[in-house]
């Protein structure tokens, strides 16, 4: 059970800081917006890589952006723990997973909440992770979507057919309210943005959080 706070909640003038903040997390969630798969325009290898030089838990990348198969892989080599990219936005998922592979990071697929995930099942045997988004992307703030329950739970599904480890992770509307439902489905990598640098305990929120999953360890 691994907390993934966004740091797309934090205070961007000051990101150094926002980042030793959540040092008792086990990923920092970077949120990569193009303004083109999403309408929102956030950040990009520039930065990441000069949160890298700084953050003390690995960057959980998530790219929501247009073409991945062209840029994923230069978040790998940039040192990235993990790069996520949405299978709505990659011509070649096989091709763009094996490059994220090769360059030493784990390699993830997202799904939006409009998206099946049957037809990308073939694909887990090529990745580390599965993103289901639980908002749609783009923002943060915005409403948990419980309907993407029973797609937590078909990857989870999956995920035990097909053996090995690969984690499922969901990312929008998580908080103390939500997160148990998910842990419930079979999610086991939690993102949460608001509800984590939106408290005055920063720290307390993450541990409060990580409680609440472990309550439905699986
Ligand atoms: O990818 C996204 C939004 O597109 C997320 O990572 C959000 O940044 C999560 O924020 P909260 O919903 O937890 O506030
Ligand atoms: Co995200």
């Amino acid at each position: 059970m691994q907390i993934s706070p966004s740091i797309l909640a934090s205070d961007f003038a000051n990101l150094q800081s926002e980042l030793e903040a959540i040092a008792t997390a086990d990923w920092a969630h970077v949120d990569v917006m193009d303004n083109h798969f999403v309408p929102n325009l956030t950040l990009g290898l520039p930065v990441v890589e000069a949160l890298l030089k700084v953050s003390p838990v690995p960057l959980d990348c998530h790219l929501m952006i247009d073409d991945p198969d062209r840029w994923a892989p230069g978040y790998a080599e940039a040192g990235a723990g993990s790069v996520t990219f949405h299978v709505e936005a990659a011509a070649d998922p096989v091709a763009t997973a094996r490059a994220i592979r090769a360059a030493g990071a784990r390699a993830a697929f997202a799904v939006k909440p409009g998206t099946d995930f049957a037809p990308y099942e073939e694909l887990l045997p090529e990745v580390d992770m599965v993103l289901v988004m639980t908002v749609e992307p783009g923002f943060g703030g915005q409403s948990f979507m419980a309907d993407q329950m029973p797609k937590v739970r078909q990857v989870r599904e999956a995920v035990r057919r097909h053996g090995g480890e690969i984690w499922v992770q969901v990312d929008g509307g998580v908080a103390a309210d939500t997160i148990e439902q998910c842990a419930e489905a079979g999610a086991d990598v939690f993102v949460a943005g608001s509800a984590v640098y939106g408290k005055d305990s920063v720290p307390d929120a993450i541990a409060d959080l990580r409680a609440l999953a472990l309550r439905h360890r699986h």
